[in-house]
């Protein structure tokens, strides 16, 4: 669990790409929070400075509390391809998540501790894989091996989840199983996480809070109830006054 809150973000690439634009707002321990938004609206961008693998040009972050300036052990990050190393078993697939706790000389020879064998198989048992924890990575479905994704992200053991857009290459059923296990996770475990996605029906299954990006800026921050049709339709194709209409009133309220 972790707070996490973000004060005026901006991030321009170069010289003129504007892909943050102040965004502001506060996250509190074990919320589930879906990212909106078009394609260039600023999630990916969003998620890596969350992730601190992206400095913000202008404004802080701050995690449980303390200003972000990098990546830490504590925020785990769940990623549309889930670069598994196909070869090797899911239960070692799993385990590597611990390597972003571990000193690198340890990671290197693969010297893990009992505690994070124990992670890595819970991480498992969360995802309901631990049946198929001897199971070669590259042999299981694509739902699973994101199932896997998720497990090696909770072996990390993380304050904060990130998602980015983890079940975009998943056909309707696997995607909706996946993010039923990746709630769960995060349920089981309270962590504030924070999913992007494109799917909008499953967006509504499972999220929330909903933050909405539309050209950088946050055009809405409010729950279930207010996500109405109109409002994602203003989220993602604009009217003019997507601002004023759900955005300046949703972060009044919050
Ligand atoms: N490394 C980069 N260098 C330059 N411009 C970038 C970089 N990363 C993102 N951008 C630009 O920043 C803007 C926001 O991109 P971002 O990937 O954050 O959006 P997104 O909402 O995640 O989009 P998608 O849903 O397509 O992944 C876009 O205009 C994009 O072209």
């Amino acid at each position: 669990m972790a707070t996490v809150t973000a004060s005026g973000l901006t991030k321009v690439y170069g010289e003129d790409t504007v892909a943050l634009d102040d965004v502001s707002f506060e996250l509190k321990d074990g919320e589930f929070v879906v990212l909106l938004g078009p394609s260039g609206a600023g999630k990916s961008t969003l998620l890596r400075i969350l992730n601190g693998l992206t400095q913000p040009t202008e404004g802080t972050l701050e995690i449980g509390g303390a200003e972000v300036t990098g990546t830490r052990s504590d925020v785990a990050m769940v990623f549309q391809m889930h670069y598994l190393v196909e070869s090797m078993s899911a239960y070692r697939n799993s385990l590597t998540g611990a390597l972003n706790r571990t000193e690198t000389v340890d990671s290197v020879i693969s010297n893990y501790e009992e505690k994070d064998k124990d992670l890595a198989l819970e991480a498992l048992d969360t995802v309901g894989l631990l049946d198929e924890a001897d199971q070669r990575a590259g042999s299981m479905s694509g739902g699973q091996q994101q199932r896997v994704g998720i497990a090696r992200a909770l072996t990390q053991n993380p304050e904060l989840l990130l998602a980015d857009e983890p079940v975009a290459s998943l056909d309707p059923k696997a995607a909706q199983e996946v993010m039923r296990y990746l709630k769960l996770a995060a349920d089981d475990r309270d962590l504030t996480s924070v999913v992007s996605l494109h799917q909008v029906n499953i967006a509504r299954e499972f999220g929330e809070r909903f933050l909405g990006l539309r050209d950088g800026e946050v055009v809405f921050d409010g729950g279930k109830e207010d996500l109405t049709m109109d409002v994602v339709d203003r989220i993602y194709y604009g009217d003019g006054d997507a601002e004023s209409e759900t955005g300046v009133e949703h972060l009044a309220e919050t």
